[in-house]
């Protein structure tokens, strides 16, 4: 319970007096007044010492086991622990036998990449103990395990996103599932606004790179304690989007005659739920970025902290806007999702040859073995 004296009056005195299950007889014991400094700053001291402090400070009282399951709460929801992620990825090996060696995630309107997959076992999210619930139209919120070109694969058929209150750590938590599932490679999608402007709504960017901007302001997916279980603490990421895989993404849009709609390039992710200014656009552009998104970099930093090889894709949903006088239409989030759907089945198309050749690549590599 948390109560507040502004200018020595208890505003929820008789909530701290009656009501603490924690505190003594007086409701005190276990509180802690917080003292706004003149400069905003925020002093905690024992309440026994300020009980009868009657000056003209705002004082703000804090239970202490609120605060500790708070405390709690916030360690739980970034750091999903090794043992936690371990009990929801057996949750699906007692559940199924396929064992996939690559994840899929859809992105924005992507949904239908999952289409593909056959002979399909489906687990909603909401049904996944301690997973998170997707909370943004266009992503169904289903895991699905099946077969696609012959090779078991696992599908998130929804992301989770910043945006949606969740932190980075749990955002990306559950690539360290498909880890411990057994996956080797990622394979992320999504949906992206177009900065280069060559890119056209429609158009593909294989992702060859990222710029991890909320990183830049201390916020990382691998904050906190780090479990060796699943990788090192300074992990590197020079190699994040596999070359191996780019270049084989460039001979199989020639194969498929589209290289004037594919291109290569560098992404971000902003924290959203805004679009960007026309500002923030032309500094992004200086930097070197040709796609934004509000997702994937998080989950491939994930990903090659736990050592999977990763590939992604963007697809342009919308042109951005980099003058105040352009025609673009706004960014929106309904056109995200039916360029989305407008573009599945040549996304569709494209995942599944990459699939296709990587299948071979790994049966030409154990047959050698
Ligand atoms: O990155 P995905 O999930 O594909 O979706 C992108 O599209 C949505 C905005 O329209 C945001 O969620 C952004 O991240
Ligand atoms: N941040 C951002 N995310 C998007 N997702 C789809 N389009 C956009 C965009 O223009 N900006």
């Amino acid at each position: 319970m948390t109560g507040f004296t502004i200018n020595g009056t208890d505003l929820l005195k008789s909530k701290a007096l009656n009501g603490s299950a924690n505190g003594d007889a007086n409701g005190r014991s276990n509180n802690y007044i917080a003292e706004e400094c003149p400069n905003g700053a925020t002093s905690s001291t024992s309440n026994a010492n300020n009980a009868n402090n009657n000056n003209n400070s705002q004082q703000i009282y804090v239970d202490e086991a609120e605060v500790e399951n708070r405390m709690k709460m916030v360690i739980n929801e970034e750091n999903y622990s090794y043992e936690l992620i371990k009990e929801i990825a057996d949750y699906f090996l007692e559940r199924t036998s396929i064992r996939p060696v690559i994840g899929i995630i859809c992105g924005s309107g992507l949904n239908s990449l999952a289409d593909h997959i056959t002979d399909i076992q489906a687990f909603d999210y909401k049904d996944i103990p301690n997973f998170p619930v997707s909370t943004v139209e266009g992503h169904v919120g289903r895991m699905i395990f099946g077969y696609l070109e012959g090779m078991p694969v696992v599908a998130m058929q929804g992301r989770f996103h910043y945006y949606e209150g969740y932190p980075l750590a749990k955002c990306s938590m559950p690539v360290r599932v498909l880890k411990l599932v057994g996956i080797k490679y990622l394979f992320a999608t999504n949906a992206a606004g177009g900065l280069n402007p060559k890119y056209k709504v429609g158009d593909i960017m294989i992702v060859r790179d990222h710029i991890n901007i909320m990183g830049f302001a201390g916020n990382s997916p691998l904050q906190g304690p780090n479990d060796p279980r699943f990788g090192p603490r300074f992990p590197p990421m020079t190699n994040a989007y596999d070359r191996h895989l780019v270049r084989k993404a460039r001979k199989v849009v020639r194969e498929m005659g589209i290289e004037n709609d594919v291109h290569e390039g560098v992404y971000t992710c902003l924290g959203g739920p805004n679009y960007e200014t026309v500002a923030e656009l032309k500094m992004l552009r200086i930097m070197g970025v040709d796609a934004v998104g509000m997702s994937t970099v998080h989950e491939v930093i994930t990903a090659r902290h736990c050592d999977l090889t990763v590939f992604a894709f963007s697809l342009i949903t919308n042109k951005c806007a980099t003058d105040y006088d352009s025609s673009e239409e706004d960014a929106n989030h309904e056109e995200v999702v039916m360029v989305g759907k407008s573009r599945q089945s040549i996304c569709g198309e494209l995942m599944c040859r990459m699939i296709r050749d990587l299948a071979q690549d790994i049966q030409q590599k154990n047959g050698k073995k």
